[in-house]
């Protein structure tokens, strides 16, 4: 496994949406061209979700054929299909509603009114991981999960202080005791997240820039969850200015550096290798 990490920061949010927005789909063209097809897993949270709106808003967006790719996502919250609250209906409306994709290609996971318990629930998202696996594998080869992360660190619906960190022998889990509302919630584990090959962080805001700092300085993925997201090829955290105050200077990207320089994609100044520090 590559312990390729990075630290990309932009000047603010918008830029961040944007160049996330603008990588995905270059990303997404060349895998789709190589591969035929490519599975994606979305996140929720503020970021997540205007990263979702950049697509939708990307003139490049119609270059992708979206009907080879497959959504799914991180985590869901426990409510009722088309609640304004769950992650699918976010997604749906800033970004999936607007594309041709075929519904058998988008995978949400299930809902309070779906006539299942929370377990039960959990039970039926790993049999669909299943069935869209190869060879003998839990879940499909996901090219890019999408993380955000919150102040706490939690990713996904992964909380500290909660056993969710720390399962390590199913691929879903649920849980009923959320210290972020509502309580009842359906996530990834950590073995899935960490068995794809691209793990992208997208976080803005001074309350995310502790989590940051604990989460590149190795903390414990128990107490510090985003301190355990790591891809088998690669490892991105797109923040924005507020959210890297904790990451050290020599490590960063001056703001300005972005300004028309959307598309460098392997060799941006701002790359950190913990292992082999820059700057
Ligand atoms: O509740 C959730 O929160 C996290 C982070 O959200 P943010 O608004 O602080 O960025 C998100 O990653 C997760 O998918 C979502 O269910």
């Amino acid at each position: 496994m590559s312990t390729d990490r990075r630290v990309l920061v932009h000047p603010d949010r918008t830029t961040l949406a944007g160049s996330v927005a603008a990588r995905f789909i270059t990303k997404m063209i060349d895998l789709i061209e190589d591969e035929g097809e490519a599975h994606v897993v979305l996140t929720g949270g503020s970021v997540g979700i205007e990263v979702l709106e950049a697509i939708a808003h990307s003139p490049a967006r119609d270059s992708l054929d979206w009907s080879a790719l497959h959504v799914w996502w991180g985590d869901e919250r426990w409510l009722p299909r088309g609640d304004d609250e769950r992650n699918e209906t976010q997604a749906r409306h800033a970004l999936l509603d607007h594309l041709a994709i075929p519904d058998e290609n988008v995978h949400p996971f299930p809902a309070s009114d779906d006539g299942l318990d929370l377990e039960e629930a959990a039970s039926r998202y790993a049999d669909e991981l299943r069935a869209h696996a190869r060879d003998g594998a839990e879940h499909p080869r996901f090219a890019i999960v999408f993380l955000g992360v919150g102040p706490d660190g939690h990713i996904a619906s992964l909380f500290p202080e909660r056993p969710g960190p720390l399962v390590d022998d199913r691929t879903v889990i649920a849980l009923d005791d959320s210290p972020k509302p509502p309580s009842g919630r359906l996530s990834l584990t950590l073995p899935v997240i960490r068995n794809s090959e691209r793990v992208w962080l997208v976080l803005a805001g001074a309350d995310k820039a502790p989590a940051l700092g604990l989460a590149l300085a190795g903390a414990n993925p128990a107490d510090v969850p985003a301190a355990g997201a790591q891809g088998t090829k690669r490892t991105v955290f797109f923040v924005d200015q507020d959210a890297a105050t904790d990451v050290p200077e020599s490590l960063t990207t001056p703001p300005s550096y972005w300004t028309g320089a959307m598309d460098q994609q392997d060799w941006m100044p701002s790359e950190w290798t913990p292992s082999s520090p820059r700057g």
